[in-house]
């Protein structure tokens, strides 16, 4: 479910994201055409088991809050198991004008 996007003053999105039981995202970069792609994750649910948010170079990893480089770094969440996992996810660009 997209939430909120703005193109001004930096390009950003949010998103509430449902993983249901038994899903699981493989590993995959997200690129951008021009830019640094930021995002910052929140896990507000976990699931039983699984939906392990797996990267090997995050800029912050806790438990429930990533921050992280998705046009660089590959990652991937395990599958899920025993209840939904959901997310609060915001991406924006930086240095789509060079900087
Ligand atoms: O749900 C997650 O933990 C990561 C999902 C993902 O691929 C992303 O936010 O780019
Ligand atoms: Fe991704």
């Amino acid at each position: 479910m997209l939430l909120l996007t703005a193109p001004w003053p930096i390009p950003f999105d949010s998103y509430l994201i449902r993983y249901p039981d038994g899903s699981e995202i493989p590993p995959h970069k997200d690129p951008v055409q021009l830019g640094r792609h930021y995002r910052l994750n929140v896990i507000l649910k976990a699931p039983k088991s699984g939906g392990e948010f797996v990267c090997k170079d995050p800029i912050y990893s806790g438990s429930r809050i990533k921050l992280f480089r998705p046009d660089v770094s590959e990652h991937s969440v395990t599958r899920v198991a025993g209840g939904s996992r959901y997310v609060f996810s915001i991406g924006w660009v930086l240095g789509r004008k060079g900087r």
